[in-house]
């Protein structure tokens, strides 16, 4: 860049002689913001088409348009949140968002549109919050804050936003980008709402700081009369800039007596012909073309060179090249602690959301316990005794065996055989079992190690008829009735008539001391360990990605982009300011099923914890992955709710992994809560400790699932515009 000129002045608007001793002395060689050749679409919608703007520093620049003609793009661009699909864009001297480039930053002070601001906040924590992003002083944020609720007329410091009128609303965004006394000022609508007494105020402050300090300042407004007072208007529609000049010089030459209908005359010609954007600045006025051209004589040389680089459109790669370079700085502590000041009050504000998030835990916790695992009991059971029939002492057997059903699991009715199937196949009975009439004599007989051949023991069985659709009672049904012969045998062989030795009755499969778990294991310390874990899992997305979809949808994040903070800093103090919350929840989680429902944790309880709390920043981190992805809270939902049925059915959670298809098994390596749940189990039931594969192996795979989320977010919250 030829240097050479730096230090010749240029007054840049010899027309506006009403505001001539507001002008700025400019330097000509460094216009504050200049586009060259701008386009930018959304999707197939061109929203910027070979746009070339030139904002001399130190003016006040009015951009003004129709609503939909791509003002609030160019001002997004400027600041850093849109990138051009091509051309040249230079900001205070460098691309925004270069590094070490205070755009976004402390450079621009930015007030977009949209209210975008914490309804939860004071006007004074407001300003603290942003004095946090650009690492101002705390005196120096007080004697700001105090200035400018004077200056715009706002109510008391301590009020709350949410408490404020629409304008004093307005009034408190506009505080917000005049705070750290930027160098460039984008101001989008700053004067809606507005008394028009105020609304003169503003404009004099804004023509104050321009000359006092060299401010640069753009400013968008529906009111295009009052655009007059701009050093420089740029007239735009459909994405061209139609003309960009003085105010009174557009008014003398096209012989109008309102800007609006300098516009008009514009539009009309634009429709009529195609007028390129340059075309109004060729005017034939020598004095303004000799000032401004000395400034675009200067920007020339850095033109030519970019321009057979912007010639085609930035490729996707080099968009999101550049939104890694652009993400992936230092983090600065600063504005760490102003995202922790952030969330500690969005917290503090939030005592429903602190119940809330404590109260679904314990809940859904005692609901898993109270509803899963646990064994059927007071099934109604039909009970067909033939025996009783013949009421002989010698026929003790059948009602020996139905004593032996458990009368917990088995709510037992006695009927006949017809009866009994009638109600069974209504559904009224889970099955029925029957013993003939012969059942002692013929258990008699089954056991007799001297009964002749060819002897019928038919009569020794019990006939089982279940209802066998649910398979859970099915299962618990059939081993209870194997469980009832069992002991009905040891009560029934001193009856014998011969001499028999019991232990030949016993089964030969002996169940030894497990090496893990019981004898009789429980479902629910399978299922307990995953559930946690999914727990903690979806809170922790729905908290992250509900409040930062919120943020983005309403303003709040892309204002503090522009103050300069990144993904980084804004996840890392989230996770700051949720740990407290999430250790109470974890510990109640733990506590409640160990303690109350006595779910196994055979090993470190401070290992179970620790995984859980690895699984809550997955959860957080895809929480923002979400957030990143999705344009609202429907989206929002509707991608946790599409991802976690199936995450969990995934994960062996509900059902053993080993009961899938080879290659699902497969698929479910790559789900964020398998190894994890596994760990978080085997900690649990088999005591491991960290030192062993299943449970380090479970440990990293959660921490690289969040890592890869994270990256996500971070190129989604950076291209997504
Ligand atoms: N993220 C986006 N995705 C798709 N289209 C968009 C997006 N942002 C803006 N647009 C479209 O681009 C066009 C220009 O929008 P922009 O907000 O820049 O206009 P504007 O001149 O600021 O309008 P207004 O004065 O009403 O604020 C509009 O048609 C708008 O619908």
């Amino acid at each position: 860049m030829d240097n050479s000129n730096q230090k010749e002045p240029l007054i840049i608007n010899n027309f506006n002689s009403s505001l001539i001793s507001n002008i700025a002395v400019l330097n000509a060689s460094e216009p504050a913001v200049f586009i060259k050749s701008g386009y930018k679409s959304y999707g197939k919608y061109s929203v910027l088409r070979d746009l070339n703007l030139n904002v001399p520093t130190g003016a006040i620049y009015g951009l003004l348009g129709p609503s939909g003609c791509g003002k609030t793009t160019i001002l997004r661009s400027v600041v850093g949140r849109v990138n051009l699909d091509s051309g040249l864009i230079k900001v205070l001297g460098k691309e925004p968002g270069e590094k070490g480039h205070g755009v976004p930053g402390v450079l621009v002070g930015y007030m977009p549109q949209e209210i975008a601001l914490y309804n939860e906040f004071t006007i004074n924590e407001t300003l603290v919050y942003f004095g946090f992003l650009h690492n101002m002083k705390r005196e120096n944020v007080n004697r700001r804050r105090d200035f400018l609720v004077e200056f715009l007329d706002l109510p008391s410091k301590t009020r709350l936003v949410k408490n404020l009128s629409g304008g004093q609303k307005r009034r408190v965004s506009m505080a917000i980008a005049l705070l750290q006394e930027p160098k460039l000022l984008i101001l989008d609508e700053p004067t809606v709402g507005v008394d028009p007494i105020l609304r003169e105020k503003i404009w004099s402050h804004l023509i104050d700081i321009s000359k006092a300090s060299h401010t640069t300042i753009i400013i968008t407004t529906h009111y295009i009369e009052e655009a007059r007072k701009a050093d420089r208007v740029g007239l735009i529609r459909n994405g061209k800039i139609l003309a960009e000049n003085s105010p009174e010089y557009l008014l003398q030459t096209y012989n109008e007596s309102s800007l609006e209908n300098v516009f008009l005359k514009l539009c009309i010609r634009d429709q009529d012909t195609f007028v390129p954007a340059k075309a109004s600045n060729s005017l034939h006025n020598p004095l303004y073309k000799s000032n401004i051209n000395q400034a675009e004589q200067h920007l020339n040389d850095e033109i030519v060179q970019v321009e057979t680089k912007t010639a085609s459109r930035t490729s996707l790669t080099t968009r999101i090249s550049k939104s890694f370079s652009k993400t992936f700085r230092l983090p600065k502590f600063n504005n760490f602690l102003g995202a922790l000041f952030k969330d500690s009050i969005l917290i503090r504000r939030n005592y429903g959301f602190l119940i809330f998030q404590f109260l679904i835990p314990v809940i859904q916790i005692s609901l898993f316990c109270l509803c899963i695992g646990r064994e059927p009991f007071d099934l109604k059971f039909g009970i067909v005794n033939n025996e009783t029939i013949y009421n002989s002492s010698e026929q003790f057997g059948a009602q020996m065996y139905i004593d032996e059903l458990n009368n917990h699991t088995f709510k037992k009715q006695y009927l006949n055989w017809s009866e009994a199937n009638s109600l069974a196949k209504k559904g009224k009975l889970w099955g029925f079992i029957d013993l003939s009439k012969d059942f002692t004599r013929d258990t008699i007989q089954k056991y007799n190690p001297l009964k002749p051949e060819n002897t019928s023991i038919v009569g020794s069985n019990i006939n089982v008829h279940l209802d066998a659709t649910n398979q859970q009672i099915a299962l618990i049904t059939q081993a209870r009735i194997a469980e009832a012969y069992q002991s009905f045998l040891i009560k029934f062989i001193p009856f014998l008539p011969f001499p028999i030795d019991p232990k030949l009755l016993n089964s030969p499969i002996v169940l030894q001391e497990p090496i893990y778990g019981e004898n009789n294991p429980q479902f629910i310390n399978f299922m307990a360990p995953g559930i946690m874990a999914t727990i903690i899992f979806t809170l922790t997305i729905g908290m992250t990605g509900l409040m930062f979809v919120i943020e983005k949808k309403e303003g709040l994040m892309d204002r503090s982009w522009v103050a300069g903070i990144n993904a980084v800093e804004v996840l890392s103090a989230h996770i700051a300011s949720k740990i407290i919350i999430m250790t109470v929840q974890i510990t109640l989680l733990i506590l409640i099923s160990t303690l109350v429902f006595g779910v196994n944790m055979k090993g470190s309880i401070f290992v179970s914890a620790l995984l859980l709390l690895l699984q809550g920043f997955c959860g957080m981190s895809f929480g923002l992955a979400c957030s990143s992805l999705a344009k609202d809270e429907t989206e929002v939902i509707q991608i946790t709710i599409g991802s976690i049925f199936p995450v969990m059915l995934l994960s062996g959670i509900l059902w053993p992994i080993e009961g899938m298809p080879d290659w699902l098994r497969f698929i479910t390596n790559f789900s964020p809560l398998t190894h994890s749940a596994e760990a978080i189990r085997s900690v649990a039931s088999r005591g491991w400790s960290l030192g062993v594969t299943t449970v380090w192996f479970g440990t990293i795979t959660v921490i690289g699932w969040s890592a890869l989320f994270n990256l996500i977010a971070l190129l989604f919250f950076n291209i997504d515009n």
